[in-house]
């Protein structure tokens, strides 16, 4: 379908001007939320919130909302779209109840595609109305209660429904959600909420939203998604094309570092065991089995990380991300498995869903397959959780780098995953590996559904980026230097065995289960016991190698960061590996050690090496 999304489609009296064009406009950029006429309690929370000034978007979108115009937005990731399209409906919502004295029924819609997504934009609903409470009330439908628990808060006709497509159209069909009332409909992700196989439950939905309602349709990307469901649900929307140098804080450097599949483990151990990455970092990976491998590998050096993927429940998912965000963990590692075939701004964009062979059953009897198909016969393989999704829209605070381990099929899941960094206005970096042609075939790890090697997504990434004005730039690690870390990589990769791995993932299921909502709540209430409750404890499932959670002194590079990190290192969010502190330091410690044993330097350090005095039976 061709893809239409431009000015033609702006109403008469929109000017141009105030979609695309102006952009820059410098009165946008100074308004306040005073001035755009918000509800006095709706500032309080912001306040409340932290929120100084409008981004760009809201800037934008907000004042238009409140005129009743449909918008399709896009917008960088990151960005502040979920409050551009909350806050005016909040607003509404007020107004309304200040004139009417009873009003009831459902005034908002709000889909998004995932349960992670959902439940964000459930909390900020919850936020921005904190002075509001008692006259804002909203559901959550992807929440896991059952059906009759759901049907009962429905009755109650709450203002707001946040659902997953599948959900909404379930409720509807079983008439508990009724949309008569419905004012605004907002579809959040639209360029990913087709890839998420919700095409028939959007068509459903789309019968029964009443005449003029306001639809908002926000979007990091654009594709020819967009373009179907402007089709399916607004009238003549304003466009907002907010292009990545016009909005605040652009800042995601992109790297990429051509590797082979084994160098990458490699490169991953240098840039954790010797913390080149200042802060928090997420790496995503191709499938589930690559986060437990990654995860136990990392282990094989004493390295903690966190795991993300479709198969855990979903409230140990939106556990692990409510603690990334309290700084309790550094690392995650996520799978990504919905990944959307076709680019962005790609005609032939088309959506289908990655190894959705494997993700036919939503975990947890929630998901609309489970609903509307019979039971099929037990299969053995771990139920997936159709509405997950970490790469798009999660709101991840603070994260210094986005690591793709493996690369993304298309540049459109590029865009999402590297989103997760750089903010609200924040900097960060991306580093990508990618696998050369030549080593691809030979290497490519055969549960990555890809049909094309990473070169060739490349070069689209390259393409897409440089049509924002964005760089990809290559970057170099000195492999030399490197390569003397690659014995304890074999090491460590040799003890992470396919049975290791199969053993971690059923282990780590069973526990996340136990982790469910009943003891959660019970740690809610006892906190002092949520050190139980953390995500990052050690699988333990592959052999214990004790020396490889050491670094010896003469691995590290003598040239210190700059042979590893380059010399702009430190803006990248890569630190030096010894601070010269710490250098001056241990170099007096070496010294006062060996000043009675007439030895000194690497030489002397060698026999209290604990790789070269390594006992196979491990410590004692
Ligand atoms: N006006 C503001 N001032 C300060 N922080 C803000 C403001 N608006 C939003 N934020 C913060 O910016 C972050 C990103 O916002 P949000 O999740 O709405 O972005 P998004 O554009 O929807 O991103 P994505 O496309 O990845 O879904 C959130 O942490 C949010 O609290």
């Amino acid at each position: 379908m061709k893809r239409k999304l431009d000015q033609d489609n702006i109403p008469a009296e929109v000017p141009a001007a105030k979609t695309t064009a102006d952009s820059g406009n410098p009165a946008a950029e100074e308004a306040t939320f005073d001035r755009l006429g918000l509800d006095s309690r709706i500032l309080q929370a912001l306040v409340k919130e932290k929120f100084p000034k409008p981004t760009l978007v809201q800037a934008k979108a907000i004042p238009l909302a409140l005129e009743g115009k449909d918008i399709l937005a896009r917008a960088k990731t990151g960005s502040g779209k979920t409050a551009a399209y909350l806050l005016p409906i909040l607003q509404s919502i007020l107004k309304k109840k200040s004139t009417v004295s009873s009003v009831k029924g459902t005034s908002a819609l709000i889909l998004v595609p995932t349960r992670e997504l959902a439940d964000q934009v459930s909390k900020a609903v919850t936020a921005f109305s904190a002075y509001c409470a008692k006259d804002v009330r909203s559901v959550n439908l992807t929440q896991k209660v059952s059906d009759a628990v759901q049907q009962s808060l429905l009755a109650d006709s709450p203002d707001i429904v946040i659902a997953t497509p599948a959900r909404a159209s379930l409720n509807l069909n079983n008439s508990a959600l009724s949309l008569e009332q419905l004012a605004h409909l907002v579809i959040d992700e639209a360029d990913l909420v087709l890839s998420y196989g919700y095409d028939a439950d959007l068509k459903n939905i789309s019968k029964s939203i009443p005449k003029g309602v306001q639809t908002f349709l926000m979007s990091a990307t654009l594709t020819t998604e967009v373009d179907d469901l402007k089709g399916l649900f607004c009238r003549s929307p304003v466009t907002l094309k907010l292009e990545e140098g016009e909005s605040e804080g652009d800042g995601v450097s992109q790297y990429v570092v051509k590797c082979g599949e084994d160098e990458k483990f490699l490169l991953a151990y240098v840039i954790f065991k010797l913390k080149l990455i200042k802060g928090k970092c997420i790496i995503f990976v191709g499938d589930v089995d690559r986060c437990y491998r990654l995860k136990l590998y990392l282990e094989q050096f004493g390295m903690k990380s966190c795991i993300l993927n479709s198969e855990l429940p979903v409230n140990s998912r939106i556990h692990v991300v409510e603690e990334f965000n309290k700084n309790v963990y550094d690392v995650i590692i996520a799978s990504d498995e919905h990944e959307v075939v076709g680019e962005e701004d790609d005609e032939e964009s088309t959506s289908k869903k990655i190894g959705s062979d494997e993700q036919g059953n939503a975990a947890e009897g929630e998901g609309h397959d489970n609903e509307t198909q019979p039971a099929k016969k037990k299969r053995k393989a771990p139920k997936r959780d159709k509405e997950y999704g970490v790469s798009r829209g999660i709101d991840f605070k603070n994260v210094a780098c986005v690591l793709n381990f493996d690369l993304p099929t298309s540049s459109k899941s590029y865009t999402h995953r590297i989103g997760r960094t750089a903010r609200a206005g924040q900097t960060g970096m991306a580093l990508s590996f990618v696998v050369p042609k030549e080593l691809y075939r030979k290497h490519k790890p055969t549960s990555i559904p890809s049909t094309e090697h990473d070169e060739t997504v490349l070069a689209k990434i390259i393409k897409h980026q440089a049509k924002r004005g964005k760089e990809v730039k290559p970057y170099h690690f000195d492999m030399k230097q490197v390569d003397a870390f690659r014995y304890r990589m074999n090491d460590a990769l040799r003890a992470v065995t396919g049975l290791a791995i199969r053993e971690a993932r059923t282990r780590e299921l069973r526990q996340e289960l136990l982790k469910s909502e009943k003891l959660r709540r019970h740690f809610e209430e006892n906190p002092g016991d949520l050190y139980h409750l953390r995500h990052d404890h050690e699988l333990r499932s592959a052999r214990i190698q004790p020396h490889l959670r050491h670094v010896p002194e003469y691995l590290i590079p003598k040239e210190g960061r700059k042979a590893l990190a380059g010399s702009d290192g430190d803006h990248l969010g890569f630190v030096s590996m010894r601070k010269e502190t710490d250098n001056r330091i241990r170099k007096a410690r070496m010294q006062n050690k060996y000043r009675n044993k007439g030895k000194r330097g690497s030489g002397g350090g060698r026999k209290s090496d604990p790789l070269k005095s390594f006992n196979a039976k491990g410590k004692k």
